[in-house]
Order: structure tokens, then sequence, then C-alpha cells
């Protein structure tokens, strides 16, 4: 199967179970949102997908690979990526500067040719379509410190474009934002290319309806239902226990 295949993916913190028995699959194309209560175990499950713990047990196949053995940098490499953190962004370099450094990497190039790289016509090209394709060319040359918080976010989902994923994990990408400035945030992630891998670990339900074509509930670490929006608005299990009977 192309894309990501997990099977009975289980993960334990000494006596705590926060991933059980999970069973996903990503393909190229999908929308998939991950809601759950807080500590239901959505972000150690991206960490068990993009290699930043390992499994207790069960599989992380790849394009029909299996993956366990391979770090973080190796999958990101296989094109399974995580979108960057604000944390990671060179707050006095331009929008420009910071998209450089990802294509630098995935070119192997190291970041001793960045002081080069403007003169690379092929990553100047990159950049340049990326600034296109996040609407950010006109702040192409404006500090990353001097953005509105909600574009410093579309920068770091820029960032993570410009290593060319096929798998695309979300964590929150509207965390944050001011209400007047999550536009920016879904105008961008409805842009995305259709044959990308995409999975959105968001609280805010109104950008999971939104954005999801399929939505997979995790309660304690185990999957409690997937489904719609509509299946998963509409069971009352997940309205008790997490929707609070919002989104009718
Ligand atoms: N390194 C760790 N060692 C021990 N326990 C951990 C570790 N990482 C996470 N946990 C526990 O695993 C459980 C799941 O946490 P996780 O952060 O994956 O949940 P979450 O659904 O992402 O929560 P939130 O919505 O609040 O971000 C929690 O009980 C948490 O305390």
């Amino acid at each position: 199967m192309l894309g990501l295949e997990v099977r009975g993916l289980s993960k334990r913190f000494g006596g705590l179970t926060v991933a059980e028995d999970i069973d996903f699959d990503l393909r190229p194309g999908d929308r998939k949102a991950l809601i759950g209560p807080n500590g239901a175990g959505k972000s150690t499950f991206s960490n068990l997908v993009t290699g930043i713990i390992a499994p207790s047990s069960g599989t992380i196949r790849f394009d029909g690979s299996d993956i366990r053995s391979c770090n973080e940098a190796q999958r990101v490499k296989l094109g399974i990526a995580k979108t960057f953190q604000i944390t990671n962004l060179f707050r006095e370099l331009t929008v420009r500067e910071n998209l450089r450094l990802p294509i630098l990497e995935r070119k192997g190039k190291g970041y001793r040719f960045f002081k080069r790289a403007n003169s690379d016509t092929r990553i100047e090209a990159e950049v340049s379509a990326l600034l296109e394709q996040f609407a950010l060319a006109a702040l192409a040359d404006t500090k990353v410190a001097d953005l509105a918080y909600g574009q410093q976010r579309l920068i770091e989902l820029a960032l993570t474009l410009a290593l060319k994923p096929r798998v695309l994990i979300l964590d929150e990408p509207a965390a944050g934002v001011p209400s007047s400035e999550t536009h920016l945030i879904i105008d961008a992630l409805e842009r995305l290319p259709a044959d990308l891998a995409v999975l959105i670990i968001e609280h805010d339900m109104d950008l999971v309806f939104r954005l999801a074509s399929q939505i997979v509930v995790l309660v304690q670490g185990r999957i409690l239902t997937e489904g719609t929006p509509a299946e998963i608005a509409a069971n009352e299990r997940v309205r008790e226990l997490y929707l609070g009977g919002s989104h009718d």
C-alpha cells in the first residue's frame, strides 16, 4: 500500500499505556484528523510515526516497507514530515532566508552553503514558488521577528513543505493564532498539494470539520471510532466524551 500503514501500535511508559493497539492508514490525498481529549495520546501517536519515540509493539510501514528502524531524520528523507515549530524559525533572518534552509537541507548542501545559496537559481526558483504558494511574496524580505503570529505559523508550514513531504503531520496548526488570522492558516491548508497525505492533530473543531474528510477519535490511547465529520458529529459516545454536545 502507498502511504502509511500502522498496525497494532502500542506504547507504554512504565506502567502507563499511552497508545494501545492502534491500526491507522494514511494514503496519498487523505485529509484525516486525529482528535481526542487532553492526554488521549495524540502527540504520542505523532511522535511514534515520526520516529521521535519507539513503539513498545506493533508495526509502522511506509509504502509497504517497515520503517521502525528509521530515525526521525531518515523518516523525513523518506517523506514523513511534521510541521516545524515556531521556536525553530530564525527570527533575525528574513522569510526568504528561512525558506532556503530546508531546501538546502533536502539537497544535502548543509548550512555552510547558505551564504552562496542566493546565487543558486534552482534554489531561488523553489523559494519563489513557495512564497507564491503561501501568498508570502510581499513579506519575502521581512524578518520573521517582525511578522504577525499567524504569519509565522504560515512560515512553519511553508518550511515543512520545502522538504517535499508525502506525509504531512500538522500538530495544532492554528494553536495560539488569533481568530482574525486563522483564515491565513485555513487558506494555506486548503491549498496543500492534492496528493499529499495529511494528518491534522487539532483541538479546534471548526478547523477539523472544515479540513478533514475522515476523523479518528482517540481516547486513553485507543481508537474509539473513525468516520466522516458527519458520522463523528452524530456519534453519541464522541459527543459525551469530547464534543460536549456541540456540532449538531
Ligand atoms: N515521555 C513520557 N513519559 C511518560 N509519560 C508520558 C510521556 N509522554 C507522554 N506521556 C503521557 O502520555 C499520555 C498521553 O500524552 P499525549 O501528550 O500524547 O496526549 P495528547 O492527546 O497529545 O494531549 P494534548 O491534547 O494535551 O496535547 C499522557 O498521560 C502523558 O502524561
